[in-house]
């Protein structure tokens, strides 16, 4: 897509990878779907071109500056960066509350008119964040201002990650069968499996993945579970009986196992439409999955004192009500209760998921009828910047 011919609007966005993907995927997400569909240019500062790779594959590792699909990409390797005002973006945004770099909020300071500065926080479904969302903090020390914004699920929210045309776009592949073993089929799924129930696997190495392959053997219907490569390995390893790398695979009882490389982005995206069941985690996967429209799973990133529990039943509030054996094999998957049975509770939710089906799709809507996060953030950086006499 062209962007607009008047000045484009310009963004920096800055990215620490803590660990695994989900902090580079969403800054990722966010910084394509500004350019795409905002004509913003965006400047994506981040500190771990390996993990980014990972996801996008056009990203090389050895180049301090590079452009990958119309976003300009900085390896953010120390926090010794000078910049002069004219340099600083209109928008500035700290994802997850990283630490900027001091010469660059310097140069923010000093910048005429004052960029808009957003935290962008981590993913929620507990209330009070609709009391944070939107929330100014001053600087102790320069004249500049810091805005919460809160990813969430209600209009009080910022809204979730969504592109437009991912609806139409997953809509036709979901409706196109033929579509979906094209896509499968490199990955070694034959036309039986195509019948079976699909399920992809995406977890920390915590879940309870032993116990789950040894319930879809077992089970009554034939299941053909695709697992990311270095996902599970123990268990997938144990299964297959064989080192679970990309390509290995094995079918034991009425399970298939096959083990796939980790695929780009959008690719990702394909799998969760192809499959009848997604096991996700942490966050950007967690909302991919929720726009699949099909059932899924939550993992949750782990925190201290089991903080993540609250957080998995505050989401599980909102989205399972009148679905017990999702609520229940979901706590269970994330060791909030016990579990006396696996196979039982296998079988429950199996039993279920034609009821879970159509509450995919309703939640989809519901969320979405609030905006996505990408035009809620540059609304609310507009009225920012009107309000200060700073035009972005
Ligand atoms: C399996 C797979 C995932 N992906 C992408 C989808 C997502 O963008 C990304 C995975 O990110 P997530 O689902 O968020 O899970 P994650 O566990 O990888 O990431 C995170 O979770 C956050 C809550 C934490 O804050 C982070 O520190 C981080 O741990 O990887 C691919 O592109 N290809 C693949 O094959």
């Amino acid at each position: 897509m062209n962007p607009p011919a008047s000045r484009a609007t310009t963004l920096a966005l800055f990215c620490k990878v803590v660990d695994n993907y989900g902090d580079i995927g969403i800054c990722w997400r966010l910084a394509r779907q500004l350019w795409r569909e905002h004509g913003v240019r965006v400047t994506l500062w981040v500190d771990d071109l390996s993990s980014f790779r990972r996801i996008c594959p056009q990203v090389d590792l050895g180049a301090a500056e590079q452009e990958v699909e119309g976003v300009r990409v900085l390896h953010w390797s120390s926090q010794d960066v000078t910049t002069t005002p004219e340099d600083v973006a209109d928008i500035v945004i700290e994802f997850f509350a990283v630490d900027l770099p001091p010469g660059y909020v310097a140069a923010m300071a000093q910048r005429l008119p004052r960029p808009v500065w957003f935290n962008l926080e981590g993913l929620t479904a507990e209330e009070w964040v609709e009391g944070c969302h939107r929330l100014p903090s001053m600087h102790p020390r320069l004249k500049l201002t810091k805005h919460f914004f809160f990813p969430g699920f209600t209009v009080k929210t910022g809204g979730l990650l969504h592109e437009a045309g991912l609806d139409e776009e997953r809509l036709a592949f979901q409706a196109d069968r033929a579509a979906m073993a094209r896509f499968l089929a490199p990955f070694g799924v034959t036309k039986e499996e195509m019948d079976s129930l699909k399920v992809s696997l995406f977890c920390y190495p915590h879940a309870p993945v032993a116990a789950q392959l040894a319930a879809w053997a077992d089970g009554e219907r034939p299941v053909t579970c695709l697992v990311p490569e270095g996902v599970a390995r123990e268990a997938v390893a144990d299964f297959i009986q064989a080192d679970a790398v990309a390509g290995a695979g094995a079918t034991r009882g009425r399970l298939t196992v096959r083990v796939l490389p980790f695929v780009p982005q959008p690719d990702y995206d394909r799998l969760l439409w192809a499959c009848d069941l997604n096991f996700v985690r942490g966050e950007d996967s967690f909302v991919r999955a929720q726009w699949a429209g099909r059932p899924f799973v939550w993992h949750i990133y782990p925190q201290d004192e089991n903080l993540h529990h609250k957080k998995l039943r505050a989401f599980l509030d909102r989205y399972a009500g009148g679905l017990d054996e999702l609520a229940t094999f979901s706590l269970g998957w994330n060791g909030a209760c016990v579990i006396a049975s696996w196979p039982q509770a296998w079988r429950d939710l199996q039993a279920a998921l034609p009821r879970i089906a159509p509450r995919a799709e309703e939640w989809r809507g519901e969320v979405l009828a609030h905006g996505d996060l990408t035009t809620q953030m540059l609304d609310f950086a507009r009225a920012l910047g009107s309000a200060s006499e700073n035009p972005v």
